[in-house]
């Protein structure tokens, strides 16, 4: 019997795989943290063999969880980090360089030479995206400018390029499948979002041939089988999208105005807007969403750069927190920050106000000041963070949002869900299902193979767990907001004045 879907969750710091049921249910989950690589300040990459081996373990350990076999497995759906860059020989399958990920700076100067170059407006229209070292285009140029002879073996069809859903159905399929879907091509900078294909002036001015580039297909539908697989053979890959479309579509945001946000190692919030790709005007990004089929909705994105991995750094860097749950206690034990601001722009500040040389900064530091303000402080920055994002969206949608969907992995932090509201003077609606980007994986590659029939089927699956209603007065939210401005303009540009040339 095929019971289960299998979701591939591939995160920015740990892969994750959720076995769903037809109702929803999560019925069992592995999860596995993996090596985040600082080679320099503002660099990241991952190693693509770990993200891989970390990947399939997990699938392995769910399954085992369980005693399921590969004949209990309808689908699986793949989501993941987005953006993330990775080259590999067609021959061996060996990455000819780390994987470089997102949140990875050291692009920063080639994009701004591209924008120098009048090339800036372009990109904006044809690939919805406001130009940025945050994509993948200008991270694939720099792999092939930095290997032995890269541009020629790719000419040759020697090396290929992925996004992570990409290396990921080509290393499932045993080398069958070199595919991406719309909504990750949407994130590289490479791909026109009207056209639906690879754009060939921003190739040609990045030099980056074409062949080694992935075909390019809908969200759901099979683009091959499981094949000389730990997790055994035969099993259809049958969905795929970028983790933050993933979650808009388990939230079931199919109509045109639907929001939700995503509260995980950033912040990524998405309003549907239909077949209609709305090009901003407030530094919000345009964006394919995953659909069932090949008729395209689009989605306008409001990126936060570092949300939940502030957090972490509390844990694993300064130490003041063993586990992210605990931050909450923290919050808890003092009734505000104290009059300090943490902002996280660890890798600069992406949507609304796109520098790339900004950094963290903490301010309003006084004799009074306690790790609770601190640990406070850093827990309230997401949420100012996606106030920002939301007024920029309210701004260009002219509407003013009464609710928000909510998930991801912080989201479980019922301090910052209430402090968010509070900010918003909104509804902040947490469903039973936080695992949203899993689920919306696995109901596009349920929907590929019939499992599920449509959109409106899996509808009724959504359920509320908890709504946060705003409890604060304008003054604070006037208050507290002028502070926070104030503070992200201490942060802004920092990295340019401190180091102009090359360690951003
Ligand atoms: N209770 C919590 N309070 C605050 N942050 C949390 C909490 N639980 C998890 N996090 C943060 O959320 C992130 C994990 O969320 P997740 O959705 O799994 O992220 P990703 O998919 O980006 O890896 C981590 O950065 C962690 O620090
Ligand atoms: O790994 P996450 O969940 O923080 O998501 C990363 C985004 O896809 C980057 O664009």
């Amino acid at each position: 019997m095929q019971n289960y879907i299998m979701a591939l969750d591939q995160g920015t710091t740990s892969s994750r795989c959720i076995l769903f049921d037809r109702q929803g249910n999560i019925c069992s989950m592995a999860q596995m943290e993996f090596k985040q690589i600082f080679p320099k300040p503002g660099w990241v990459e991952h190693d693509p063999m770990e993200i891989w081996s970390s990947q399939i373990a997990v699938a392995a350990k769910a399954m085992g969880k369980i005693g399921v076999t590969e004949k209990n497995i309808a689908a699986i759906g793949i989501t993941n980090q987005r953006e993330t860059t990775i080259v590999w020989e067609k021959a061996t399958g060996k990455p000819v360089y780390n994987a470089i990920v997102w949140q990875c700076r050291r692009t920063a100067e080639k994009v701004e030479e591209l924008v120098k170059d009048g090339f800036g407006e372009k990109i904006h229209k044809k690939t919805g995206l406001i130009p940025d070292a945050y994509f993948s285009a200008t991270k694939l140029a720099w792999i092939l400018d930095h290997i032995e002879q890269g541009r020629e073996r790719a000419k040759n069809g020697e090396l290929l390029f992925g996004t992570v859903d990409t290396w990921l159905i080509w290393k499932l399929t045993g080398g069958q499948a070199h595919v991406t879907d719309y909504t990750n091509a949407s994130r590289t900078m490479l791909f026109d979002i009207h056209k639906r294909k690879w754009d060939e002036e921003i190739l040609q001015k990045l030099d980056i041939p074409c062949e080694m580039l992935p075909e390019v297909k809908p969200s759901s539908g099979v683009y091959g089988y499981t094949k000389d697989c730990l997790i055994g053979d035969g099993i259809a890959i049958a969905g795929a999208a970028g983790d933050q479309q993933a979650a808009l579509f388990g939230q079931c945001c199919f109509r045109s105005g639907d929001v939700k946000n995503t509260y995980g190692t950033g912040c990524f919030l998405l309003m549907n807007t239909g077949d209609w790709p709305v090009i901003s005007k407030n530094g919000l990004l345009t964006t394919i969403a995953a659909g069932v089929d090949d008729q395209i909705q689009y989605a306008l994105e409001g990126s936060v750069f570092v949300a939940g991995a502030a957090i972490q750094w509390l844990r694993d860097d300064l130490r003041m927190i063993d586990h992210a749950a605990e931050s909450e206690e923290y919050c808890k034990k003092v009734k505000d920050s104290n009059g300090i601001y943490v902002v996280p722009a660890f890798t600069g500040l992406a949507a609304p106000y796109w520098d790339p040389y900004a950094r963290g900064t903490i301010v309003g530091i006084t004799r009074g000041t306690k790790k609770e303000h601190l640990i406070r402080a850093t827990v309230e920055s997401l949420a100012y963070q996606v106030t920002d994002v939301i007024e920029a969206m309210e701004k260009e949608a002219g509407l003013s949002l009464a609710s928000l969907k909510v998930d991801g992995g912080a989201c479980a932090n019922d301090f910052l869900m209430q402090f968010q509201a509070d900010l918003l003077n909104a509804k902040v609606e947490r469903p039973k299902c936080i695992e949203t980007t899993a689920l919306g994986a696995a109901y596009l590659a349920g929907i590929g193979v019939g499992y599920w029939k449509n959109s409106e089927e899996i509808r009724k699956n959504w359920a509320l767990e908890h709504t946060f209603l705003p409890k604060q007065e304008e003054n604070w939210r006037k208050e507290v907001r002028k502070g926070w401005k104030k503070a992200v303009s201490c942060a802004g540009g920092w990295a340019r004045d401190q180091h102009p040339s090359k360690d951003l």
